[in-house]
């Protein structure tokens, strides 16, 4: 259920950390411009310390950015008046990794799933508010639960759903959605995923979704936007991503998800080396220190991240474009060689 409505735009995004007794920064995200449109689920992958927190925390309004732009419903973040803010705070909410963290051990859950309406005074009686949270909790398939239930009576996946309702009370228009299968079971993490789907079909809620695990992308997120060291190297719907990786980082992570042993890599790049450190970034492309492809050119600028020949499929690689036009050589010859 997605259309061309945007709820959601970060422009430019840049957070860099000052590293405490040196003038040195940590660039955690750097130039990164995302839209969500009403109903869409983008999925922000990468390896550990690409920067995709430090992105969600930002739109929550948890950590400002040194610089860039978020907008929301037509309205940038720092130009908001008090009733905007509130909207905004209602409207954008989070589930996060860890479901018996988020959650008071000692608390009934149907009070947690409260908790939001009262902090932003959207109840309009005590009774409501119990009426809209037992509602956010039937909404991902938690009816039976009692005002006396509390986390530990519950199962990873509906303790993690607990999450989701009380993500969803406040009627948000976009969740942010950090890890939320990744302390789960298989089975769990199915669970949660097909409460998520379901949530999204019936509210037309946007998400973005954070993840390391490729393996749930596919099955929810309608476009993908890979990560490294700060910067959005490649973004394209969710098909194109897997099924025409342009860049050499994204075919190198899709390999060492796909093939985890390294001799079976099958034509997938392999991610070797050390990842460089967000203190010192390397001149030129980032990935190039572990790039198969990388050439002296590759050293010199940052590569733009630019619209492929297929409409919406941006990537920041000079050679892709060598790349691809190789790889459509070589189909050519097979289908012309009798
Ligand atoms: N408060 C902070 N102070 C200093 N550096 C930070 C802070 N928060 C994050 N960083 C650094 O910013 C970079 C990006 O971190 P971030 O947590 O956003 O990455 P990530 O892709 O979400 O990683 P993970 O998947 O492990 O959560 C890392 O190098 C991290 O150490």
């Amino acid at each position: 259920m997605t259309n061309d409505e945007t709820v959601l735009e970060c422009a430019e995004l840049v957070r860099h950390f000052p590293v405490k007794g040196s003038d040195k920064v940590v660039q955690a995200v750097n130039d990164v411009s995302l839209t969500f449109g009403a109903g869409e689920t983008v999925a922000l992958v990468g390896e550990s310390g690409s920067g995709k927190t430090t992105v969600g925390r930002m739109i929550l309004g948890l950590l400002a950015p040194t610089s860039g732009r978020i907008v929301y419903q037509g309205t940038a973040l720092d130009e908001m008046d008090r009733r905007q803010r509130r909207d905004y705070r209602a409207g954008v909410q989070a589930v996060f990794q860890d479901p018996y963290d988020s959650l008071d051990p000692r608390r009934p859950v149907l009070a947690s799933v409260r908790e939001p309406l009262r902090r932003l005074e959207l109840e309009e009686s005590s009774r409501d508010g119990t009426q809209r949270a037992m509602a956010a909790l039937e909404a991902v398939g938690l009816a039976g639960i009692t005002a006396k239930t509390r986390p530990h009576d519950l199962s990873g996946s509906a303790c993690q759903r607990v999450g989701i309702a009380r993500a969803l009370v406040t009627r948000p228009r976009f969740i942010v959605l950090d890890e939320p299968t990744s302390a789960l079971s298989p089975i769990a993490r199915a669970e949660v995923m097909r409460s998520l789907h379901d949530v999204q079909q019936s509210t037309g809620v946007s998400y973005l979704f954070i993840t390391h695990d490729l393996a749930v992308v596919e099955s929810l997120a309608h476009r993908v936007a890979v990560m490294y060291l700060g910067r959005v190297v490649e973004a394209a719907a969710s098909g194109d991503v897997f099924g025409r990786r342009l860049h050499p980082y994204t075919e190198a992570l899709l390999g060492s998800v796909l093939f985890p042993d390294p001799d079976r890599l099958d034509g997938f790049g392999v991610l070797r080396g050390e990842i460089p450190s967000p203190i010192d970034l390397p001149p030129g492309c980032a990935f190039a220190s572990r790039c198969a492809i990388a050439g002296d050119d590759c050293r010199t600028a940052v590569p733009p991240l630019i619209d492929d020949a297929v409409a919406g499929h941006h990537v920041a690689c000079i050679r892709q474009r060598t790349r691809s036009r190789d790889r459509q050589l070589t189909s050519t010859l097979r289908k012309e060689t009798p």
